[in-house]
């Protein structure tokens, strides 16, 4: 006679066996027999019952550490040990963005002077993550721990404010790049808008409520001609939707600051370049297809004008961005409500001084001791903008900045790091 499992689950697949009632009968007839019988069915159902309710709670308050690294005493400890301040007056930040290239600069230059520092990255693949993970093992190694996440999860975001009071935020974590937003619009909407609320959001709540310094974009010029670039110029015909995005994020902060109490800084870099740099700017992609032997292409403005930028080199835009967080005042609301008039800032971190884009070609191939095969095509309509050209007065007179090295010093630098980092075979099959 077959058994009860071989009835229910038959060996030939796709003929699942339904019951006839006389023969289901004849089971709890046998089954149920005797009291005893009866007895150890209801312990057996008990039993299951309890481990299936024990196995959901488990899921539910464990679902966190199934789907993410955080959370946990050890975790705690970790954060709270990077975030420990050693020195007297010292800051204690958050710094979102931290695997970046600015993040990672800025990280380090406050644990070196003795401010507690805890990064936060969501290590995304616009460009090569094993450049980010190897910032995170240099941050790693003076003590600096990075948090796996996005600025869109404000849960992740509010344990860390409950795990540390933060003095400041320095939040650098963006979708960055100009004509990439043409590919993916929606990761600009996603980093630099939702992702902005969600972070201002969590701070506004916050008790203190830290100060905050963040990155703008020197692209918010847009279409400006009026040279140099000033603070109380115009800034609302965007170029491209990154600008776009980051121009609503100074409005966004206004508001904030406004309602909230929050002190808030706002940073327009210009076009930061250096060691650790992102791999997806002209002057890293450039030099990696020098020395790889391939064509770089390099456009050309209106009536083959050469385009322009303000190339500013990461130590100067890392002393921009520490002034910034010295001189920040302290915000003023509490429990999510404004008690008093807050700061709101902006200002130009440049470096006053353009150069063109071929000129930058010809420093790099001085550095690299090698020729560029350059192609020279018209800008497309991308977002690019023909020329930027900062001026700082404001960040001088305010924060003390004072950027020092020209573009020849600091592509040298940048050659220097590249060399060692990659060697000069980076990418290229070597037969
Ligand atoms: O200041 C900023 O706010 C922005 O700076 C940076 O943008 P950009 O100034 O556009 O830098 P980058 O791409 O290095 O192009 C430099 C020049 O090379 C030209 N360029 C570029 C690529 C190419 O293949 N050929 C070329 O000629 C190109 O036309 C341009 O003239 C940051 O990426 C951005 O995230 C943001 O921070």
């Amino acid at each position: 006679m077959p058994s009860l499992e071989e009835e229910l689950f038959p060996s030939t697949p796709g003929k699942f066996k339904i019951d006839r009632p006389h023969t289901m009968n004849r089971h709890l007839h046998r089954c149920f027999a005797s009291t005893s019988n009866m007895f150890l069915w209801a312990l057996f159902l008990i039993a299951l019952t309890a481990s299936y309710l024990s196995f959901q709670s488990f899921i539910d308050s464990g679902s966190k550490y199934l789907s993410s690294s955080w959370g946990g005493i050890q975790w705690e400890k970790q954060v709270r040990n990077s975030a420990q301040i050693q020195r007297s007056g010292g800051l204690s930040v958050l710094v979102t963005g931290a695997a970046g290239f600015v993040g990672t600069h800025v990280s380090l230059a406050l644990k070196k002077r003795g401010d507690g520092v805890v990064g936060f990255d969501n290590f995304n693949n616009y460009y090569d993550p094993t450049l980010k993970r190897a910032r995170k093992s240099l941050l790693n190694k003076h003590g600096i721990i990075i948090v796996e996440g996005d600025v869109n999860d404000a849960r992740l975001l509010a344990k860390l404010f409950d795990v540390v009071a933060f003095t400041h935020v320095m939040h650098l974590a963006a979708q960055a790049g100009v004509r990439y937003a043409m590919e993916n619009p929606h990761s600009y909407v996603h980093s630099n808008i939702a992702g902005l609320v969600t972070l201002l959001e969590i701070c506004k709540s916050a008790n203190p409520q830290p100060a905050i310094v963040w990155a703008s974009s020197s692209s918010v010029y847009g279409l400006n001609e009026k040279v140099p670039f000033s603070e109380y110029d115009q800034t609302d015909q965007p170029a491209s939707l990154y600008a776009a995005t980051k121009k609503a994020g100074e409005e966004i902060t206004h508001a904030y600051s406004n309602i909230y109490g929050l002190s808030i800084t706002g940073l327009r870099f210009f076009t930061v370049y250096g060691p650790w740099g992102r791999p997806d700017m002209a002057y890293f992609s450039f030099t990696r297809n020098i020395l790889q032997g391939k064509p770089i292409t390099i456009y050309r403005g209106k009536n083959r004008v050469d385009l322009a930028r303000d190339f500013t080199f990461i130590d100067d835009i890392v002393k921009g961005c520490v002034g910034s967080l010295d001189t920040a005042r302290k915000s003023t609301g509490s429990g999510g409500k404004k008690l008093g008039p807050a700061q709101y800032r902006i200002f130009n971190l440049g470096n006053t001084s353009p150069v063109t884009v071929p000129t930058l070609v010809s420093i790099l191939e001085k550095h690299l001791k090698m020729k560029a095969k350059r192609k020279i095509v018209d800008m497309p309509g991308n977002g690019d903008v023909p020329f930027t050209h900062a001026n700082i007065s404001l960040a001088r007179r305010e924060l003390g900045y004072k950027p020092t090295t020209d573009l020849q010093t600091g592509l040298k630098k940048f050659v220097k790091w590249y060399l060692s980092f990659y060697g000069y075979n980076h990418g290229k099959v070597v037969n």
